[in-house]
């Protein structure tokens, strides 16, 4: 493999701190350190404090902890100097302005150093993604899938089974290649069972009802109903901030509108929306478009209906009821009325919960609030098995499930096309860890990250 470029990022956060890092990694990482500080004496390993200089005016830069690292016992697995530098403005720019003037190096791309770690063998692509994941991780939960990921939980089982086909190919092959040798008969025959239980496996592994999809994106709550329904101030009441502006114009929300919470460590997005009617004008049927739209993304639905308008309420409201719905009785401090209610008007509809809440007295907020909870951490908690996260994982294994079972009619007609769809199967499988040829998969995935990382 030819030597790549030597390439160097910020990798801290924008903005003043404490402290800033920037990372190079490459051929030309220690000569670069010397070239900074004219000092030659540092250990793999071990932080040294040095000042930085701008080699061609002597000026000072910074009062600098450097940290090198030796191939391949580094992040990337090449040469990598890390400079802890003062994190101010004036200091990043002139120690990055001054690396940026060295000809042996570059800026690194978004995703660079991790890319380089991968090609590198120190980790696979679900490990990458994994780390991606924790870094924007938002909540605990969040955190401990993506470490789990980080710590090979997908790329074990992912491998696992790739190797099991690997190993059932083989076979196949040998018996395709040397058909008159003294080979046990019908080993297509004996691959069959294997290739059904492993595609039961494969289906229990994505029968999960996108828990772990649910928990790395965030459990979508959205919050439907009438103009004037409430539902913004519902939205305030639950977020205990004013997100949405309020006013009592039927026709108030036009664009969704979002915030994040975290609900005992679970990411949970509420989407506040346009309130659903007939024979809204140009801008407001957009905004209801949008409403819609959401609806059917939306792992749960807060169905707002005005209990002072009671037993009013419009078909378009009452279509969206199902059973990943609750029923909110809003307003309630202008109405009061027992939940039971709804069973009794609409026993055909089965919503999860029917709540009464005030945005005005709070009455029935926290309650409310505590079943959303139990509802949305139900759908995300997870137990020891490793969890798939991504809709590219999703896909590939899908695909991979089609070859095994096309493999089932194969087996019985020809021993060459049986092969073909192990193979393939196989290869599906690779596609998900990269260890395999996956050049054109890389550039998507790692042009994801940050700068730095
Ligand atoms: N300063 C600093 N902090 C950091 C990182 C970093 O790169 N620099 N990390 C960056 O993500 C994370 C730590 N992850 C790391 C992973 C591997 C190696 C490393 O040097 N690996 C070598 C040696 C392994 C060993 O000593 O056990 C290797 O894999 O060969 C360093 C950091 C979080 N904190
Ligand atoms: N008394 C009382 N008034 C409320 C309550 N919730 C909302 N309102 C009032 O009802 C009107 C409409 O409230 P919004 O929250 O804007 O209603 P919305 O459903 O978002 O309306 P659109 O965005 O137009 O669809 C405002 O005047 C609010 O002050 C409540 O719990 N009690
Ligand atoms: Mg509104």
């Amino acid at each position: 493999m030819t030597a790549q470029k030597t390439i160097y990022a910020l990798s801290s956060g924008a903005g003043t701190a404490g402290v800033a890092v920037i990372r190079l990694s490459g051929p030309d990482s220690f000569e670069a350190l010397t070239t900074l500080t004219g000092r030659h004496d540092f250990e793999p390993r071990v932080a040294t404090l040095c000042k930085l200089k701008d080699p061609d005016d002597r000026s000072h830069l910074d009062h600098a902890l450097a940290l090198p690292f030796k191939e391949p016992y580094s992040f990337t697995g090449e040469d990598v100097v890390e400079l802890h530098i003062h994190g101010g403005r004036a200091v990043t720019e002139g120690v990055l302005s001054t690396l940026h003037k060295n000809k042996s190096l570059r800026m690194a791309e978004p995703g660079e150093f991790t890319r380089r770690a991968f090609e590198n063998g120190k980790m696979d692509l679900t490990e990458a993604e994994g780390l991606n994941d924790l870094i924007h991780a938002q909540t605990a939960a969040q955190r401990q899938l993506a470490l789990r990921q980080m710590d090979g939980a997908l790329r074990h089982l992912y491998e696992g089974w790739r190797r099991d086909l690997v190993s059932l190919l083989a076979h196949l092959e040998a018996d395709i290649d040397f058909p008159d040798e003294d080979l046990p008969e019908g080993v297509a025959e004996a691959a069959r069972p294997k290739i059904r239980t492993l595609c039961s496996d494969l289906k229990g592994h994505l029968d999960d009802n996108n828990k772990g999809q649910a928990l790395r994106n965030g459990f979508t709550i959205v919050i439907l109903g009438a103009p004037n329904a409430g539902k913004s101030s519902l939205m305030n009441a639950l977020a205990q901030s004013d997100v949405a502006i309020v006013s009592d114009e039927a026709g108030t929300t036009r664009d969704a509108i979002e915030v994040n919470l975290d609900l005992g460590g679970y990411p949970v997005r509420f989407i506040d929306t346009a309130g659903i009617r007939e024979n809204a004008g140009k801008v407001e049927s957009e905004g209801i478009k949008r409403a819609l739209n959401k609806a059917e993304q939306a792992h749960l639905k807060l169905i707002t209906i005005r209990a002072d308008e009671w037993p009013d309420v419009s078909r378009e409201t009452l279509e969206l009821i199902d059973d990943r719905s609750f029923v909110v009785f809003s307003q309630s401090d202008k109405a009061d009325l027992d939940p039971a209610m709804f069973h009794v008007k609409h026993p055909s509809l089965r919503p999860v919960e029917v709540t009464t809440t005030s945005s005005v007295t709070q009455q029935g907020i926290s309650d409310l609030l505590e079943k959303v909870e139990r509802y949305s951490v139900a759908q995300m908690e997870i137990n020891e098995a490793p969890i798939l996260t991504r809709m590219r994982h999703r896909t590939a294994l899908e695909e991979c499930i089609s070859h095994l079972e096309r493999f089932d009619q194969s087996a019985t007609l020809d021993a060459v096309l049986a092969a073909e769809d192990v193979r393939m199967a196989a290869r599906c499988l690779g596609s998900i860890t990269g260890l395999i040829d996956v050049e054109e998969l890389l550039d998507v995935i790692f042009s994801d990250f940050c700068i730095g990382k």
